[in-house]
């Protein structure tokens, strides 16, 4: 793998402290978790093995993971105040700021008061999530008020059921399951590290998660997933996908789904949602949203060198879900809380608070001129 030239704004390529989580961008096909390639763990195992790992370093074996599905599925209850505050949420706010308030109101009803119950409250939240997001879109759009208690075995599976009302297909399961671990982790990427500088002020991991979506819900991180799906929707063949991009190119507009921070050639990550979205254009009435994907792909190759990121064929594998594209970032949330909580495990573990410098750029030192004279 060739590394990437860093350097200069955006702290690019500085080390800001250590985690035994994931690498990105140095061994295996490039992002690992646990020293376990991400391509491994998509073909072999299920979300809730990876967010176990996350969170105790190691798999479980199958008497540890039955129990915990089993912890995960006796967490799925909404409280009666968080529900109320759902239902007072209109249909148009972002669901991203759903996702937000929600994390922050269960920290309130269910407030982390010591650290021992960090695993808890990573577990309930993890449970919980689908169930919220789902919740509010039924409720807002529908006027129905779900029943969040299911005997889905999985949670990509249970969002599906609670989404559309009933149970995923075995390959819509799949690609949920798989969607899910392929967002879970990420080293120090912007959200993630938003959790980590409030939890070194010892904060609550209710606070942590609560900036970390919000930091995801910008479409230069977590909400390229959307836009991504805004771009593709409109473009009706291969060469119509050609000439659109042809044309934000020339007004040097960015391409979102496109490029990365970290990665140079390639997103480990996109191999592998590509290939499940195009099994689920193979079932579609249309293989349109795939056709102008790949077009987009090799176009932006060809034209700037710049590769699709874990976001760009997101898109077009929810659309073909059924999933509407609001929810497209709020699933990356239900996914990625693991990664955020371990890394907030992580820094209590060892912790010194986050506080770096700044280089001064302003106005030299002077002195206070009276009112009456400015
Ligand atoms: C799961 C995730 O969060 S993955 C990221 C999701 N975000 C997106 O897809 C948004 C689109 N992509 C981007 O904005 C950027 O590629 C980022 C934010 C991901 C990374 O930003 P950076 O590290 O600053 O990008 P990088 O240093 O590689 O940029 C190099 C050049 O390529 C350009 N470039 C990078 N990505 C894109 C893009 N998607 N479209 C057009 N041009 C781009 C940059 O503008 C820059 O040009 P310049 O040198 O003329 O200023
Ligand atoms: O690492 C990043 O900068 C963004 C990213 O891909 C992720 O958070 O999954």
């Amino acid at each position: 793998m060739v590394d990437k030239k860093l350097g200069g704004a955006g702290l690019r390529g500085q080390s800001a402290g250590e985690t035994s989580l994931s690498t990105v961008g140095q061994s295996g096909t490039g992002l690992t978790y646990c020293g376990y390639d991400v391509t491994d763990l998509a073909e072999n195992v299920t979300f809730e093995e990876v967010a176990y790992l996350l969170f105790h370093g190691e798999l479980p074996n199958q008497t540890q993971l039955d129990a915990y599905k089993q912890k995960l599925k006796s967490l799925r209850c909404l409280p009666r105040a968080l529900k109320e505050v759902l239902e007072r949420i209109p249909a148009d706010a972002h669901p991203m700021d759903v996702m937000r308030t929600a994390a922050s109101m269960l920290g309130n009803l269910e407030t982390e008061k010591d650290f021992s119950e960090q695993k808890d409250a990573a577990d309930r939240l993890l449970a919980t999530f689908p169930a919220i997001i789902c919740y509010w879109y039924r409720f807002s759009h529908f006027g129905d008020r779900i029943i969040t208690e299911t005997d889905d075995d999985q949670l990509g599976a249970y969002f599906l059921h609670l989404l559309h009302g009933k149970k995923p297909s075995e390959l819509h399961a799949r690609v949920m399951d798989v969607s899910l671990i392929l967002y879970a982790e990420h080293e120090f990427n912007a959200s993630t590290f938003t959790a980590r500088v409030c939890a070194s002020t010892l904060s609550d991991l209710h606070s942590c998660i609560t900036g970390a979506i919000g930091s995801l819900r910008g479409p230069l991180h977590g909400g390229a997933n959307e836009a991504a799906m805004e771009l593709i929707q409109d473009l009706t063949d291969p060469d119509h996908a050609r000439s659109v991009l042809a044309q934000k190119l020339a007004n040097k507009d960015k391409i979102m789904g496109f490029g990365h921070a970290v990665y140079r050639e390639s997103d480990p990550r996109n191999a592998i949602i590509k290939q499940w979205s195009q099994q689920l254009s193979q079932q579609a009435d249309s293989s349109r949203l795939y056709d102008v994907s790949v077009a987009c792909e090799a176009f932006m190759w060809e034209q700037k060198k710049l590769f699709c990121n874990a976001d760009f064929f997101h898109a077009s594998a929810y659309h073909y879900m059924g999933i509407p594209t609001k929810l497209f970032t709020p699933i990356f949330v239900c996914s990625r809380l693991t990664g955020w909580a371990a890394h907030v495990f992580e820094q209590r573990a060892n912790n010194r608070i986050i506080r770096p410098s700044a280089d001064y750029v302003g106005v030299e030192p002077r002195t206070v001129t009276p009112i009456e004279q400015r």
